[in-house]
């Protein structure tokens, strides 16, 4: 009798043997996996900038896709992955030994994407030789005879839960968690916002601010209603505040400091300022331009660095939306919570100060100063302005008021926006997002 569950009708088997040194059908995509995740892992690269290089030599769309998704629900799942993997050792294995991440590449096509147990193991054993194979073949061998199991809430890395714990409160970490054990909702801005009814209709969704609809995870966005028309564009709900909080331009001047891919030049043109739009990366940018001339709208776009570029004139707005940990966005980029420890959030913490100051002097008298960050970390958010105040203590803030938010969102004390973990739970969630809208004085 076969030591595994029989395979269901229609699952993958290799249509004939491989010749040497070819893959067998489906280890391609399990191997790019294997490639991601060391990219991610020990060279620190974000997993949306890997795709690209560690999928080039898969054809087929639905292999990249796969390898996306394992690679993506290993950091998800990491930490629980890992104790399953320890409990099923004498030894444990070394944590950076190719057979662990083999082993989590497997468990977590088996306990979370549905594949079955011969697929896993015949499509994990080829990547690896001779000893660890025996050893990946056993460990997995025991884990499905004892019918392992994720916890139904995930695990946070431990640095990052007792990071976050310092700053916020459990609470908060408990709603990280458990947030990463689901999948983002896809949040829409429209270009016209008396649009909004319309478009929670017509797309199926539900509105939780004007100019908003949120639809679910699983759609297919370049299918929906009035994406090719560039009525819309995906955008997380977090991320549409810091626009939102400048109000009507009424043909004013915005600088947006850091804009690509452009979700926030965008609002701010349909909120009637004139932008000039800047950003270091001419990949970026393109795909900003794209964007843009999808939706009809209009700016002044700039490659540059924004710590070596002046503007001709000072502006009404200065929307600094910095580069940042992006801890805030980990339910739908969990390399974050591998990539961003102490060392690399003082060294952006610096960088956004030099920002801020650069960006200080560019806004007229009476003028605003709009900071975000999609982080969760104090240091690029509240301890940021107000180190930057104490600096340039002619700037005050301007308090967000409540009925400037979603309702589910209230300013903090100070009158910034500070969203975390465990709001709007019941509606999906929102990004962790920092902002603070500051007046120049006269
Ligand atoms: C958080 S993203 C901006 C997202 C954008 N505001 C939006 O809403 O679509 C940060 C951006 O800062 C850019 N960036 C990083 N360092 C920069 C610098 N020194 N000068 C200009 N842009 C920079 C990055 O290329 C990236 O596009």
């Amino acid at each position: 009798m076969s030591r595994y569950p029989a395979r269901p009708a229609g699952s993958a088997r290799p249509a004939r043997r491989p010749n040497r040194g070819e893959d067998a059908p489906g280890v391609a995509a399990r191997r790019a996996a294997l490639r991601l995740l060391d990219a991610v892992l020990r060279r620190g690269d974000p997993l949306e900038t890997a795709l690209h290089a560690a999928t080039q030599g898969l054809s087929d769309r639905a292999d990249r896709a796969l390898a996306h998704a394992i690679a993506a629900d290993v950091l998800r799942r990491m930490g629980d992955l890992d104790t399953l993997i320890d409990s099923a050792t004498s030894e444990p294995l070394p944590e950076d030994a190719k057979a662990r991440m083999v082993l989590r590449i497997a468990l977590v096509q088996l306990l979370i994407l549905g594949t079955p147990p011969h697929a896993a193991i015949a499509t994990a054993l080829p990547l690896l030789d001779g000893g660890p194979r025996r050893l990946v073949h056993g460990i997995l061998g025991t884990l499905i005879r004892n019918e392992a199991r994720l916890p139904d809430v995930p695990s946070l890395p431990e640095a990052v839960a007792a990071r976050w714990a310092a700053q916020w409160d459990e609470a908060t970490v408990d709603a990280a968690a458990r947030s990463l054990g689901g999948r983002a909702p896809i949040d829409i801005t429209l270009a016209d916002p008396a649009q909004t009814a319309h478009f929670a209709e017509v797309l199926g969704g539900e509105s939780l601010a004007s100019g908003h609809v949120r639809v679910d995870h699983a759609v297919s966005v370049p299918t929906l209603a009035g994406f090719d028309e560039g009525q819309w564009w995906v955008q997380d709900l977090a991320a549409s505040l810091p626009a939102r909080l400048a109000g009507a331009g009424e043909g004013r001047r915005a600088i947006d400091l850091c804009a690509a891919p452009g979700g926030k030049t965008m609002q701010l043109a349909t909120q009637g300022w004139r932008v000039t739009a800047l950003d270091k990366s001419a990949k970026r940018l393109e795909r900003m331009t794209q964007n843009m001339a999808r939706s009809g709208l209009d700016a002044d776009v700039v490659q540059s660095d924004a710590l070596g570029w002046a503007p001709d004139e000072p502006a009404d707005l200065i929307l600094l939306d910095a580069p940042c940990s992006a801890t805030g966005i980990f339910r739908r980029h969990p390399d974050v919570l591998y990539r961003a420890g102490p060392r690399q959030i003082a060294e952006l913490a610096e960088q956004q100060a030099a920002m801020l100051d650069r960006a200080a002097d560019w806004v007229v008298p009476g003028g605003m100063l709009i900071y975000a960050t999609c982080s969760l970390e104090r240091a690029e958010g509240e301890d940021q302005i107000t180190a930057f105040l104490g600096r340039r203590p002619y700037f005050r803030v301007a308090a967000v008021r409540d009925d400037e938010l979603p309702t589910g969102v209230v300013p903090t004390v100070e009158g910034f926006v500070r969203t975390l973990p465990g709001m709007l739970a019941d509606k999906g969630g929102i990004d962790g997002f920092f902002v603070a809208r500051l007046v120049r004085g006269a």
